[in-house]
């Protein structure tokens, strides 16, 4: 296992419980996801796997070593990439790389070939000598993971990576991650807020919540353990919770309802749907919009967390 974690606890002052008795375990070459909303306590787990953070209990492994006994062990085999670019803005991309490589022992002849490859992977050559300050987001953000990996690290902790860049220049980044795991074996725990990339990045992921992870699985199996199809229905005006719930329940099971939006599942949702456009009539809630579709991972944050994932997000 090259990440293990038991029952983290921790709880900053004034009482606020960030981790609950988080368990996670990371297989070698996993890229693996921890998916939640903000102060779901994702910063809090990679602050004390990789050190910077000090757990009240529980226990974890890193890379083989103990969290506890060897940080300093720890430390060297891993590379983190936090929400906040570690970057001088004033320095030039290859100085920045070299500092960084120094800074870990890596020296002469190794660790300049070592950034002229990292430079070229991340496709930063041509800026290599130009300050970063002038740099756009996404060559920043390729930049921060470059200097995560100068020293070769085995495991890679990248907290939302993505966080504020493009479509563009996510879905560079997202190749750029897979690409990483394939070729180098390369161990990754990374954080997200965003459920595209978690069903697109990751070789499994956890839910997190309030310091707990809720469900942990891949993708596909997480969406494949909800039986059918997700029906979603828009209500047109204000409703009555429990006269909706009634008039429905007959048509399609595990309702839950967030707003004027309706959520539901059928084992056939397009047949699904004039009975539930009717009862919605009956109950005198008429529907404005109605989509069925396969089961995505927002159905299973909703099944798993009770809430709807933008709603957790907007917390
Ligand atoms: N240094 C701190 N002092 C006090 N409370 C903190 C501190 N760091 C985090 N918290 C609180 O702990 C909880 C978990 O925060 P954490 O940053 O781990 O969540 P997160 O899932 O990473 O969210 P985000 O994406 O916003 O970073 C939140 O309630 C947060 O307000």
């Amino acid at each position: 296992m090259h990440v293990e974690a038991h029952d983290l606890v921790k709880t900053y002052p004034p009482g606020v419980r960030a981790l609950d008795g988080l368990s996670i375990t990371i297989e070698p070459g996993e890229v693996f996801g921890l998916l939640g909303p903000n102060g779901a306590g994702k910063s809090t787990t990679v602050k004390i796997l990789t050190t910077l953070a000090r757990a009240d209990s529980g226990t974890a492994s890193v890379a083989g070593h103990d969290l506890a006994r060897h940080p300093d062990r720890v430390r060297r085999a891993i590379g983190v990439v936090a929400q906040n670019s570690g970057a001088d803005p004033l320095a030039t991309a290859r100085d920045n790389l070299l500092l960084q490589g120094r800074l870990y022992g890596v020296r002469g002849r190794d660790l300049r070939t070592r950034v002229g490859e990292l430079l070229d992977r991340f496709d930063l050559a041509g800026a290599a000598d130009r300050p970063v300050k002038g740099f756009s987001g996404g060559m920043r953000r390729r930049l921060d993971v470059a200097l995560g990996l100068v020293h070769r690290p085995v495991v890679l902790f990248l907290d939302e990576p993505t966080n504020g860049l493009d479509p563009e220049a996510r879905s560079a980044m997202w190749a750029e991650i897979s690409r990483l795991a394939g070729s180098e074996g390369l161990t990754i725990l990374l954080t997200t807020h965003y459920l595209e990339e978690a069903d697109r990045l990751t070789d499994r992921l956890a839910i997190v919540d309030e310091g707990k992870v809720l469900v942990t699985g891949t993708a596909d199996a997480l969406k494949g353990s909800l039986r059918g199809d997700a029906v979603h229905v828009e209500l047109s005006g204000d409703l009555d919770e429990a006269l909706v719930r009634q008039a429905i329940g007959a048509v399609v099971r595990d309702v839950t309802v967030d707003g004027r939006v309706l959520s539901a599942r059928a084992d056939d949702g397009a047949a699904a749907v004039p009975g539930v456009l009717a009862a919605l009539d009956r109950a005198g809630s008429p529907a404005a919009a109605v989509t069925v579709a396969r089961p995505s991972l927002d159905d299973v944050y909703l099944r798993h967390v009770g809430r709807r994932f933008a709603e957790g997000v907007a917390r």
